[in-house]
């Protein structure tokens, strides 16, 4: 609890600061005469206009945030007097933007804070669509620093998202600051906060079940930020926010493989203690800082550099092997011990739980190419010119060594992508199916996630299916290349850019597969999983905009089923923030460059399963997850290859370099 002299609660969880205190912020000068201040705000919020202000004495710049002291036709000055009681309680943190100033006039509040000049980080997310596992790393460790000062002063923050935590640079490293304690709470016993407030895609359940709100609701929004973070996709975002309220109370959570392959199984787990339905089951904000994914730098990094390393031999050797041909039987036996070495360093790195940060982009070249190549019994080889992915070695072989081959060739390809033209993060491979032992002519697809567009690969396998192999790699833009997706979007998805959630992306993946018979040659197992009709009922109503909420049976053991009922009222003038205008803050970098929060091209994925066709959405979905679990062993290689060739060439082992042991 906060023991700051000056500063006391006044119920509903809002704090208030007396005269005396208030006295060495509050300037009666107006703010004009002390600041130029811009005309024109680089960014709103709901409630504010945020305005660079130049301190005409000092030059110094910072953030002169507007707050009106009048809403909906009542004084806000209640509201206003919080937010600054909650940035002076948070003076001096390291990781939430300071309060220098205040200034009023008569209609305005103005709030002069630090200014981080990076803008937001949602800025970075429409960019680059989703971060590398390190500096998502780094993002959630900042802002879990900030979130634990916080909490251990009893307040929860309730609006935690990208568009509230601010960069301090140009780059991620440079820090992070937590904005935005509008809506902030004291929470401690006694104190019983119930409130319709956040933002649809991060809010917790007992926010949309209006039940008591407590420092852990903050822990819902850090497991959604995580995930959005390491694939640019929110886990419960639906077409609408009815099918997100209902996602989020199901806790309909799945790690699609194009999603999240290669990303640690520190970080699922990571999330997966986050988003749990009942508040309790939730690591607190010392508990995430404490996680494995958060903590264990050393060991983590180590293994990242080790795979690294790794992998730059394993480049080297195929060259060597190029030009080395004659001598197959020599370098089967190499093969072997790569692949046991690779192996081994999987698995350790699965145990230390950790795996590199995002992998490389795909080249958009077309080419065609052969190989000639010997086998492994697990064949990982990777053999390419400098230009034309190029095929692996393996022997198709009847029905196991089938399988080997599948996974084979993606890795081949990944890894020849991602040297040849490693920039950005990309997505691995999905077969379209398996080969069967008859087939003499296997066919697969590749997808490659190049932000912001895809490229398809397809690729053949020669006729004579055993010894020798042909490659014909056709990599050709993919014209629906998947874009953030609608995670806090600034402007409302159009039709195109709907495939934001799982459930989206399984509707294009049911799309794909019905015009493609192919992709149902192998069966899969059933879903057992797979949902029952909706039945419909009331979740969620609120005063203005009443809302029906369409919940499905829950299918998943470890997220039990959340209670429909109705909320009694809503308590104040914030429950208002959860309105459909989501996101209406519009913001550009303060340091001056425009920011770009438009999404890029169009959208949609191509999920490509092999098979039985889930026949809902959310069966689909955990079809996705089960079909992740059967190749995660088999992807991982490959993944993880491609991820560290592109983590050394994109730098993003800069983040932790200092600290590698
Ligand atoms: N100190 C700062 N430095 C740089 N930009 C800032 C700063 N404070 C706020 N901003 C920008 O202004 C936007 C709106 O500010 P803020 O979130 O505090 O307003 P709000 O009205 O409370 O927002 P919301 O709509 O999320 O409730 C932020 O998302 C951010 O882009």
């Amino acid at each position: 609890m906060f023991t700051e002299e000056g500063i006391f609660p006044i119920g509903d969880g809002l704090l208030d600061v007396d005269a005396e205190r208030l006295k060495g912020l509050l300037v009666s000068h107006d703010i004009n005469e002390i600041y130029e201040v811009e005309q024109t705000p680089f960014a709103r919020g709901k409630f504010a206009a945020v305005r660079r202000a130049i301190h005409k004495n000092s030059g110094s710049q910072f953030a002169a945030k507007f707050l009106k002291r009048r809403r909906r036709a009542q004084s806000s000055d209640k509201e206003i007097k919080h937010e600054i009681a909650v940035l002076m309680l948070c003076k001096g943190e390291d990781n939430i933007v300071n309060l220098n100033a205040v200034h009023e006039t008569r209609s305005d509040t103005a709030l002069l804070l630090e200014l981080a000049t990076g803008g937001e980080l949602q800025t970075i997310l429409d960019n680059e669509e989703c971060l590398s596992e390190a500096q998502a790393r780094h993002c959630m460790r900042e802002t879990l620093k900030a979130l634990k000062f916080l909490h251990d002063r009893s307040i929860a923050h309730l609006d935690l998202k990208p568009q509230n935590i601010l960069l301090t640079g140009e780059r991620i490293e440079d820090g992070l600051k937590l904005c935005d304690f509008g809506i902030s709470r004291v929470v401690c016993e006694g104190i019983n906060v119930r409130e319709m407030a956040g933002t649809p895609d991060y809010v917790a359940p007992e926010v949309l079940q209006y039940e008591p709100l407590s420092l852990l609701t903050d822990i819902w929004s850090v497991g959604v930020l995580a995930y959005v973070l390491l694939s640019g996709f929110s886990p419960f975002g639906g077409d609408t926010k009815q099918e997100t309220f209902l996602n989020i109370s199901q806790c309909a959570l799945t790690f699609p493989d194009n999603l999240f392959g290669g990303v640690s199984q520190a970080a699922i787990d990571f999330i997966r203690r986050a988003l749990r339905i009942k508040p309790n089951d939730r690591m607190n904000a010392a508990g995430c800082l404490e996680h494995v994914w958060l903590k264990d730098e050393c060991s983590l990094n180590r293994q990242i550099y080790l795979q690294a390393q790794h992998d730059a031999d394993f480049v080297q050797d195929d060259e060597d092997e190029d030009e080395d041909d004659d001598d197959e039987d020599e370098e089967e036996e190499d093969d072997e011990g790569v692949e046991n070495v690779s192996q081994q360093q999987q698995q350790q790195q699965q145990q230390q739980n950790g795996t590199t940060a995002a992998a490389t982009a795909a080249a958009t070249t077309v080419g065609t190419a052969t190989g000639s190549n010997k086998a492994t019994h697990n064949g990982h080889r990777a053999h390419g010119s400098s230009k034309i992915p190029i095929a692996t070695s393996h022997k198709l072989s009847p029905s196991t060594e089938t399988t080997t081959a599948i996974h084979t060739l993606p890795q081949a390809l990944t890894m020849s992508l991602a040297t040849t033209n490693a920039t950005k993060p990309t997505q691995i491979v999905t077969p379209t199916r398996r080969a069967s032992d008859s087939d003499k002519e296997n066919t697969y697809t590749a997808t490659f996630v190049k932000k912001p567009m895809a490229s398809t690969a397809t690729i053949q396998i020669g006729s004579n299916g055993l010894e020798e192999t042909t490659v014909i790699a056709t990599l050709a833009l993919f014209p629906d290349a998947p874009t953030t997706p609608k995670v806090i979007r600034k402007t409302p998805a159009t039709e195109a850019s709907s495939a934001t959630s799982v459930k989206a992306l399984v509707k294009k993946f049911q799309l794909d597969d019905s015009s493609s018979n192919m992709r149902r040659s192998v069966s899969g197992s059933s879903s057992s999983n797979s949902c029952n009709g909706p039945v419909i009922c009331n979740n969620v109503r609120r005063a203005s905009e009443p809302l029906t909420a369409v919940h499905k049976k829950q299918h998943s053991s470890s997220s039990s089923s959340s209670s429909c009922s109705s909320p009694n009222s809503i308590s104040n003038s914030n429950s208002n923030t959860n309105s459909s205008n989501s996101s209406s803050s519009s913001s550009n970098n303060p340091s001056g460059n425009s920011s770009s929060s438009g999404s890029a091209g169009g959208s949609s994925s191509t999920l490509l399963l092999n098979g039985r066709m889930p026949t809902t959405a959310t069966a689909a979905a955990h079809h996705l997850h089960r079909h992740h679990m059967h190749h995660h062993h088999h992807h991982h290689h490959a993944v993880i290859a491609a991820k560290n060739a592109a983590a050394a060439a994109t730098n993003n082992l800069s983040l932790d370099q200092g600290i590698i042991c």
